[in-house]
């Protein structure tokens, strides 16, 4: 093995003060995306009650590279040592916490269609620090009935549904033509923290944070790949 090691926390690394200003660093998006794949790898070796993992094996399990483990680890602090391996358990809590998974995250979900109440009925969210308080919709057919655990609310209810409920992050699955007038709202009612699947461009202020979800287009890519790759069985000329 020759992954660098976690400190234990006391040590220089892993003192407060040295925390804090890991944290003010900014992690670049794909940084960000990769932490939350060894993330989840994590909690599955937590589960097995695995305690030490290398930059390797943890590479193996997410797909990417061991220099990719080392350079995005390093945006949590740098930790030098070699040959241990790193600690899961502290490895975890670090990741977790550097994506603001340690802060309690309540969701609300508006448009209750086949979208909406697949995403509500996802058990996996809980797991990951996502609790799914609320899910709205328009229609009167679909307001009141129940899906999973929760019941539709009116989306003319939605200011007083997301106080109630203190939501600070919504999902929109709705149709294009409502996401704008719908995202505007939440941004008023104080939600700062949007997800949207509504394949528009929607206009947020600066200091919303908004991503969108285009499966669409992530098809069009996988199908840019796919083209690329030689037919199984053909012989190079
Ligand atoms: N990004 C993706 O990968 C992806 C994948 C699937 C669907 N979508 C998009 O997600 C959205 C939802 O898809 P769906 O299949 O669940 O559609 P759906 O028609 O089954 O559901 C939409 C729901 O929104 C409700 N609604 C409409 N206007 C509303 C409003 N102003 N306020 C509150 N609720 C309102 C409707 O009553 C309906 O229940 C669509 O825009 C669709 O194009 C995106």
């Amino acid at each position: 093995m020759t992954a660098a090691q976690i400190p234990p926390q006391g040590s220089a690394a892993g003192s407060p003060g040295a925390e804090q200003d890991v944290e003010a660093r900014v992690i670049p998006p794909a940084a960000v995306a990769r932490l939350t794949l060894y993330l989840r790898a994590l909690n599955v070796l937590l589960a097995e009650g695995t305690e030490r993992v290398s930059s390797e094996e943890l590479a193996e399990g997410c797909g990417v590279s061991s220099t990719n483990v080392r350079k995005d680890l390093s945006y949590l602090g740098s930790y030098g040592t070699r040959g241990v391996g790193y600690e899961v358990q502290y490895l975890s809590r670090r990741i977790s916490k550097a994506l603001g998974l340690t802060q309690e995250w309540r969701v609300a979900i508006v448009g209750a269609g086949n979208l909406g109440r697949a995403l509500a009925r996802y058990a996996g969210f809980e797991n990951r620090g996502f609790d799914v308080v609320a899910l709205l919709d328009a229609d009167q057919m679909v307001i009141g009935q129940e899906v999973g655990w929760l019941r539709v609310s009116d989306v003319l209810d939605l200011e007083a549904v997301l106080h109630r409920t203190r939501a600070n992050m919504v999902v929109l699955a709705l149709p294009a033509g409502a996401a704008q007038t719908m995202c505007d709202r939440v941004i008023e009612a104080g939600v700062h923290s949007i997800l949207s699947f509504a394949p528009v461009m929607l206009q947020v202020p600066e200091h919303v944070n908004l991503r969108k979800v285009d499966m669409a287009t992530e098809l069009q890519i996988l199908a840019y790949h796919a083209q690329r790759l030689p037919e199984p069985g053909a012989t190079s000329a």
